[in-house]
């Protein structure tokens, strides 16, 4: 027994150190410079994740070798990074499926959603679980969530009036970050599963409370040992990989418990739904409404299966609330810091408002607030500024030339403008230093700055992301599907919000750092064991 279990443990060594091998001597990237790699085991991995604000390496590497470095991940092994406009261009666009996601962000999105259209690791299983969602997303089906939207930002408007009334005060500093994800949650529950989290009412919700920090509980800071373990997964058969998420770590169990309960909630109304449909209720819009009904018409080869819907559901909390509440709350920090672009989009809102008045109508229609100039250059430089998802990890399915923009000079001295790479080169499309390239978005890149969406000084040559051309919903096939739910979103809440109160900055000033917990969001240096915080002084508008 003892030399069979010798003989199978010294297999899957062996196997492991040829695939091994064969990653470490392909077709490399030795000749492209890149960081000082201090440790074997840990490449450059660490340093990223325990920056103290995301971009502040990117940004010196940028400084140091132009729009495309080498990075080294765990275990010697290279990775292209690039924000080279046309490499991106080439990587995201005009690929297809030639670069997929790499074994570790699938498994991560495996333990976070389960098997959903974020996890979908194959061209086939994605553009199934594409064509049965995009019905659900698009422009006219979201466009009627906006009345939606606006109730639940009313009703976080109403709940700050009565803060205030309670606490006897015109103003007081709030965590705006909090107060945002749980209104985010509420409406992710409303429009895309017709549930109510009740989340502003109770924070004591248990799917709210488990969303709660949970990336920085679970991702922040990893332990050397967890980064050369996840280096692994490369090596390891997929199976074993998958069983990952059952270990009883920090990251993994966060993860697993947050599931647990999500999936639960999520199996009784994919049930529910199926159950409206067999009686024939088409009534319901829906996201996962019109989910179950487009899977119901599929032909059955390219039906989701039950635990694929069940995981969408994790999948559009995950992707679709905390995102979206961060990137208000940063909105929200800027206009604080930039008190006369606040005041300008106050007085845009107010005399849109006097216009709604004037029709006899309650509320913006959808056309009022995309013609919001100043509010639509708001939204679009916070997501350029403020990027949530600032580094993604796909793998090249096969050889390729990678062709660049921006010429990059080798560690020889010799100018490219074009990258060879292997099948199973990680490619890192880097959107952080993308979304501040002074060649496309001006000298000022590194300073937020709305008006640049207004002088149309931007070049669009190489077009690249949905919305303003920020690449901050990434960008091609599996580009975020829900980017205008999103837009719809932040602007419903953002003209509730700037109509009614006034945002500045607390008396003591907090420094707000941008912490790496696997997405960006926003700490309290000196407060991090609060978690995720950003606190403001909001002013009720008189
Ligand atoms: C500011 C808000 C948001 C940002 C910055 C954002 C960003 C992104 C990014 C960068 C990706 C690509 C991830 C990757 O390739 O690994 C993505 C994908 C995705 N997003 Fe978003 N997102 C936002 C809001 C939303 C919302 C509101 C929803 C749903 C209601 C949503 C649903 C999804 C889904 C389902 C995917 C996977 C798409 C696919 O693989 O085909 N996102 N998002």
């Amino acid at each position: 027994m003892s030399a069979l279990l010798t003989l199978c443990a010294s297999s899957v060594a062996v196997a492991l150190l040829v695939r091994w091998y064969r990653w470490y001597t392909h077709r490399s990237l030795k000749y492209i410079r890149g960081p000082q790699v201090k440790s074997f085991l840990l490449g450059n991995v660490r340093d990223f994740s325990w920056q103290e604000s995301v971009g502040d390496l990117d940004f010196k590497y940028y400084e140091e070798y132009g729009t495309s470095w080498r990075m080294q991940a765990a275990l010697g092994k290279g990775v292209l990074m690039t924000a080279d406009p046309k490499a991106l261009q080439h990587i995201m666009h005009k690929s297809g499926y030639n670069y997929s996601k790499t074994t570790q962000a699938q498994v991560s999105v495996l333990n976070i959603t389960g098997r959903s259209i974020i996890w979908a690791p194959t061209a086939d299983i994605h553009s199934r679980h594409r064509k049965i969602m995009n019905p659900a997303f698009s422009a006219p089906q979201l466009r009627s969530f906006l009345p939606m939207f606006r109730r639940s930002s009313g009703k976080l408007c109403q709940q700050w009036k009565d803060e205030l009334l309670h606490r006897n005060s015109d103003s007081l500093v709030l965590p705006v970050n909090k107060w945002l994800a749980r209104a985010a949650l509420d409406i992710i529950g409303e429009a895309a599963f017709d549930y109510e989290f009740g989340a502003l009412d109770n924070s004591e919700n248990e799917v709210t409370k488990e969303y709660d920090n949970m990336f920085s509980d679970s991702m922040l800071h990893l332990p050397a040992w967890n980064v050369v373990f996840e280096g692994l997964w490369t090596y390891l058969p997929r199976s074993l990989v998958e069983c990952i998420r059952y270990m009883p770590t920090r990251e993994y169990s966060r993860f697993a418990r947050t599931l647990r309960v999500v999936n639960r909630v999520s199996k009784q109304l994919v049930e529910q739904k199926s159950e409206m449909l067999l009686h024939g209720d088409k009534t319901n819009k829906d996201v996962m409404s019109v989910l179950v009904r487009a899977n119901a018409s599929e032909n059955p080869g390219m039906k989701l299966n039950d635990e694929e819907m069940v995981s969408q559901m994790a999948a559009l909390m995950l992707a679709g609330h905390e995102t979206t509440a961060n990137t208000v709350s940063w909105l929200l920090w800027e206009l604080a810091k930039h008190p006369e672009f606040q005041e300008k989009l106050r007085v845009e809102i107010v005399q849109k408002r006097s216009e709604v008045i004037a029709r006899g109508d309650a509320d913006f229609a959808m056309e009022e607030l995309e013609s919001m100039r100043y509010l639509q250059a708001a939204m679009k430089e916070t997501l350029r500024y403020h990027n949530i998802v600032y580094h993604l990890f796909r793998v090249a399915e096969q050889d390729d030339i990678i062709p660049l923009a921006n010429p990059i000079r080798t560690k020889t001295g010799e100018f490219i403008t074009e990258i060879p790479v292997s099948a199973g080169q990680v490619v890192a499309p880097n959107i952080a230093v993308y979304n501040r390239l002074p060649e496309i978005w001006g000298e000022d890149a590194h300073t937020w700055n709305p008006m640049r969406h207004l002088d149309e000084k931007i070049d669009t040559q190489i077009r690249l992301g949905m919305f303003g051309n920020v690449m901050s919903f990434s960008a091609g096939l599996r580009g975020c599907i829900g980017w205008r739910f999103s837009v719809i979103e932040m602007q419903a809440i953002v003209a509730d919000l700037v109509e009614n109160f006034k945002f500045s900055l607390p008396d003591e000033k907090p420094e707000i750092i941008r912490v790496p917990a696997g997405v960006m969001g926003p700490m309290v240096r000196g407060r991090e064991h609060e978690g995720m915080l950003l606190p403001l002084r909001v002013t009720a508008v008189v």
